[in-house]
């Protein structure tokens, strides 16, 4: 799976499985994150995306399997981090974006306090500098600086989701997770999302990793992708030639959509 010898991945999880009680949530999930590429994973509602996205975050502890992260030249086992040093990760080289906003977002926070909570959490204490920050970061959102003091509860469903994505680019992070980033947006709302989501990978860099049911979504923004069902791996490859050339029959019935109608 695309892994260099000069560039180690950036995150790599080995044979992830978690059950909800007797439930499989996902399976025997094996995968490589390269350092500025973009993962999709994809598959119908019910298949595992969530639940592996959240155990590869760092959210949700696997019942068995493993997941390495690379910091300073060294794979550090996230779940075998103290719960602090985990959650110091969390707040700043890692990012999550949920799929509902009311989940990553403070919802009697402002806007401002959303963002400066993790620059808080880094140890940043100078108001003004955490201030203009944040004005800054709503400007690459594209969220006038006039909301700053505004409750994300009067925010549009698209202006939430992209607060959700200042509140986690604030601190500069490595890898970012987004969960479904464009569902429940009106098409022109998406439309405008995926350009910003877009233009912040390639500018910041960063290394992502996106579950996504939109075919069509996965196809603009990841570089490769991973098909599941039923909480494990059908197919992996590069995103045009799992859409164009699906090898799996599930893929097949994916890519000409019946099953996600
Ligand atoms: N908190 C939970 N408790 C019990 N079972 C759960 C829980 N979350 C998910 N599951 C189950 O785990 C399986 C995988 O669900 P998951 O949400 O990861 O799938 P998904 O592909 O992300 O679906 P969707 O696209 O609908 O969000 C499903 O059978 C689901 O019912």
């Amino acid at each position: 799976m695309g892994k260099t010898a000069s560039k180690p991945a950036i995150l790599t999880a080995e044979a992830v499985t978690h059950y909800y009680g007797q439930r499989v949530g996902c399976r025997s999930l094996s995968l490589e994150l390269n350092a500025g590429e973009v993962l999709g994973i994809v598959g119908e509602s019910g298949s595992g995306k969530s639940t592996l996205l959240h155990c590869l975050s760092g959210h949700l502890q696997p019942t068995r399997g493993t997941i390495r992260y690379r910091r300073n030249g060294q794979a550090v086992d996230l779940y075998g981090l103290p719960v602090r040093e985990r959650r110091r990760l969390l707040r700043t080289e890692l990012g999550l974006v949920f799929q509902d906003p009311r989940d990553g977002l403070r919802m009697r926070v402002s806007a401002g306090g959303n963002i400066g909570e993790r620059l808080l959490a880094e140890g940043l204490r100078h108001y003004g500098k955490i201030r203009s920050e944040a004005e800054r970061w709503l400007e690459t959102v594209e969220i006038s600086t006039e909301r700053i003091d505004d409750l994300p509860g009067t925010f549009s469903g698209g202006m939430r989701q992209r607060l959700q994505i200042a509140r986690n680019l604030v601190t500069r992070p490595r890898v970012l997770f987004l969960d479904e980033p464009t569902s429940g947006l009106d098409v022109s709302v998406q439309a405008r999302l995926l350009d910003l989501l877009r233009r912040l990978v390639a500018d910041l860099g960063l290394s992502v990793i996106m579950v996504t049911h939109d075919l069509a979504v996965a196809r603009l923004l990841a570089h490769r992708l991973l098909v599941m069902r039923r909480g494990e791996l059908v197919e992996t490859g590069l995103t045009d030639r799992v859409l164009e050339d699906p090898q799996h029959p599930y893929t097949q019935l994916l890519v000409s959509s019946r099953l996600l109608v």
